[in-house]
C-alpha cells in the first residue's frame, strides 16, 4: 500500500497559483570527504545514472568507489569553491531569482523556484513549497538543454515521485529540452563573440572545442537522445558564429568507469590538437547552463594545463551561460512558451469552493 501523506489543502477562496520549479543535478553541501561521500552515494546509486545491474554495482560503489574518490573530489571541488558556496548551486540560485525578475517585468505572475536532483534543496522540498504557496500548477524545468535519461528523465522522476505520494495533486507540466532553443543558441554565440572581442579574434591556427559531459556509449545504442541534441547544438552554434566545421570539435568529457562513452573524448582531442601544431584554442560547454567542478576544475584548469603541456600555446575557457541577460532572457521565453494554452483560473475556483462548503458541512453533521 502506498503512503499518501496528509498535507494542506490548496487555499480554496485565494487565487491558484502557477509556480516554474528549475531542476538542476546537485552538488555537494561542502568541499569535504564526508559531504562528497553523502553527495556521490545518493548520485551514484540512481540507476538512470549507472545502468548496471545493482548486484555488480553495490559491492564496487560501496566498496571501492565511496572509499576512494570522496577525498580526491572534495579537493577539486575545495579549488572551485565559491565564499556563497558551491558554484552550480550559487549560479542556479541567482538564475531563479533573475528568471523572477524578467517573468514579472513581462507581466506574469509566477513562484519560481529552484531545487537540486541530489542533496539541497530538495526536489521534494521544494514541490512542497510551491504547494503551500497555492501552486495548483507546476511548469518542471530540468536545467538541461540536451535530454539525457540521467538528467532531465532522472530529474523529472524525483517530482514524480513526489507526486505520487500526494493526496491532492497540482496540474504538471515538463520542459523536455531546449538544446535548439533559439534564445539558447543566440546566447551561446553572443557569450563566444563577447570572448572574442575580449581576448582576440580567432587566427588562421584555431579551433573553437564544444565539450559536452559524456555519457555511456551504450545509452546512445539504447535509444537515449542525448548525443543527437549534442551534435544539434553544435550545428547550430557553428551556423550563428559562421564556423566552418573544420574550426569547430565537438567532444565529450568527464568520463567515468571502464566502459567506453560518447567519443572523441575531451583530455586526448586537446592533446592531439597541440601535436597537430593547433596553436590557439577556446572551449565551451554547451551543456552545462552554470559553471560547476566539471567546467572551471575539469576544462578551465585541467584541460589548459593538458592542452598547454603538450605544445599548444593558447587555451581560453568560455564561461557558461550563468547569470547571462540574454540566457535568463531565452530561460523565460522557455517558460512563456511551455504555459501557453494552460487555463487559468484567476478568479477562485468555484468548483472548489462548494466541494470545501460540502466537506464542511460533512463534517458538521458526522459529528
Ligand atoms: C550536463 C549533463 C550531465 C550528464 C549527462 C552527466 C552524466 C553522468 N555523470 C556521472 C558522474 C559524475 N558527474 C559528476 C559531476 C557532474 N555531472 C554533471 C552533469 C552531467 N552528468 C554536473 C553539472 C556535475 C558537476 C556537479 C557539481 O557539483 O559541480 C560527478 C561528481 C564529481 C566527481 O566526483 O567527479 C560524478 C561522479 C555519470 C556516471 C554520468 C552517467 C551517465
Ligand atoms: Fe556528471
Ligand atoms: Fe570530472
Amino acid at each position: 500500500m502506498p503512503f499518501f501523506r496528509p498535507e494542506p489543502e490548496f487555499k480554496h477562496g485565494t487565487a491558484p497559483q502557477t509556480g516554474v520549479l528549475l531542476i538542476n543535478l546537485g552538488t555537494p553541501d561542502a568541499p569535504t570527504a564526508p559531504a562528497l561521500r553523502r553527495y556521490l552515494k545518493e548520485f551514484l546509486s540512481d540507476p538512470r545514472v549507472v545502468e548496471i545491474p545493482r548486484l555488480i554495482w553495490w559491492p564496487i560503489l560501496n566498496g571501492i568507489i565511496l572509499n576512494t574518490r570522496p577525498a580526491k573530489s572534495a579537493a577539486k571541488y575545495a579549488s572551485v569553491w565559491l565564499p556563497e558556496g558551491s558554484p552550480l548551486r550559487v549560479h542556479t540560485e541567482r538564475q531563479a531569482k533573475l528568471l523572477k525578475g524578467v517573468l514579472g517585468q513581462a507581466g506574469h505572475r509566477l513562484v519560481v523556484d529552484y531545487a537540486m536532483r541530489y542533496g539541497q534543496p530538495s526536489v521534494a522540498d521544494a514541490l512542497e513549497r510551491l504547494k503551500q504557496q497555492n501552486c495548483t500548477r507546476i511548469l518542471l524545468l530540468p536545467l538541461y538543454p540536451q535530454y539525457a535519461g540521467s538528467t532531465s528523465a532522472t530529474a523529472l522522476d524525483a517530482a514524480y515521485a513526489w507526486l505520487q505520494q500526494s493526496r491532492n495533486q497540482p496540474e504538471i507540466r515538463a520542459v523536455r529540452n531546449f538544446h535548439d532553443h533559439p534564445g539558447y543558441i543566440a546566447a551561446l554565440a553572443a557569450s563566444v563573440r563577447q570572448y572574442w572581442a575580449e581576448n582576440g579574434q580567432p587566427g588562421p591556427s584555431y579551433r573553437l572545442m564544444l565539450s559536452f559531459h559524456g555519457v555511456p556509449k551504450r545509452t546512445l545504442e539504447l535509444g537515449d537522445p542525448y548525443h543527437c541534441e549534442c551534435l544539434k547544438t553544435g550545428r547550430l552554434l557553428s551556423e550563428a558564429l559562421g564556423l566552418p566545421k573544420e574550426r569547430v570539435e565537438i567532444c565529450f568529457q568527464s568520463r567515468f568507469g571502464k566502459a567506453e562513452w560518447l567519443q572523441p573524448y575531451t583530455a586526448p582531442t586537446l592533446h592531439r590538437l597541440a601535436k597537430e601544431g593547433v596553436e590557439r584554442v577556446d572551449v565551451i560547454c554547451p551543456g552545462f547552463t552554470s559553471d560547476c567542478l566539471e567546467t572551471l576544475e575539469e576544462i578551465a584548469m585541467e584541460g589548459k594545463a593538458d592542452f598547454l603541456a603538450a605544445g599548444g600555446k593558447t587555451y581560453g575557457y568560455i564561461p557558461c551561460l550563468n547569470e547571462r541577460p540574454d540566457w535568463i532572457e531565452a530561460l523565460a521565453d522557455i517558460v512563456t512558451m511551455h504555459l501557453s494554452g494552460w487555463p487559468t483560473r484567476e478568479a477562485p475556483d468555484q468548483a472548489a469552493l462548494e466541494q470545501s462548503a460540502l466537506r464542511a458541512q460533512a463534517r458538521g453533521a458526522s459529528r
